[in-house]
């Protein structure tokens, strides 16, 4: 991910069940025998799929995206042990760049891949989502905030 302005989409644990649950409503219905999560974060989406849809066989893929010299490629820091089929769901939190996505799809080239959120730039790389989110916008996901005091208004 890449944040280029100030600009926020804060997402709350609620917000983000609630549209991890329309992603599951999209996917009812399709015959999905295992899940694999892009760690780190495609592990809570893929916990709320795996619970809606009854998929009990879920693997991961650790992956770090190369910072410096190598932009753009993806390092695989431990592989899914599950073979690549059209039964295979790839769950990630979301696609920003889609570098990530366009590394899982050369890996998994059958799989359905899913995020929940999807910036332009990313969206044609996912087989479903359900938010859209401006390019330059960060996305602000709950596991990365804690609540804090806000001061009045009128104390600003
Ligand atoms: O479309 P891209 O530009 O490739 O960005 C999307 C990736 O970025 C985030 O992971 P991040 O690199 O923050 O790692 P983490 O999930 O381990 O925190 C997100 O979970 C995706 O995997």
């Amino acid at each position: 991910m890449s944040l280029t302005t100030n600009k926020m989409f804060y997402v709350s644990w609620e917000a983000f069940h609630r549209a991890t649950k329309e992603l599951a409503h999209q996917l009812l219905g399709r015959d999905f025998t295992a899940i694999v999560a892009v760690s780190r974060g495609g592990l809570v989406p893929a916990a709320i799929l795996a619970r809606e849809l009854n998929i009990r066989v879920i693997d991961s893929i650790c992956v770090a995206s190369y910072e410096h010299d190598k932009q753009g490629s993806l390092r695989i820091l431990k592989d899914a042990s599950l073979e690549d089929n059209a039964k295979l769901l790839i769950v990630d939190d979301l696609v920003d760049t889609g570098e990530t996505a366009r590394a899982l799809r050369e890996h998994f080239p059958q799989a359905c891949f899913v995020t929940v959120y999807a910036k332009p730039q990313g969206k044609p790389l996912v087989d479903h989502y359900v938010t859209d989110i401006e390019q330059d916008t960060w996305i602000q996901l709950p596991w990365d905030m804690e609540l804090a005091y806000s001061k009045p208004l009128a104390e600003h």
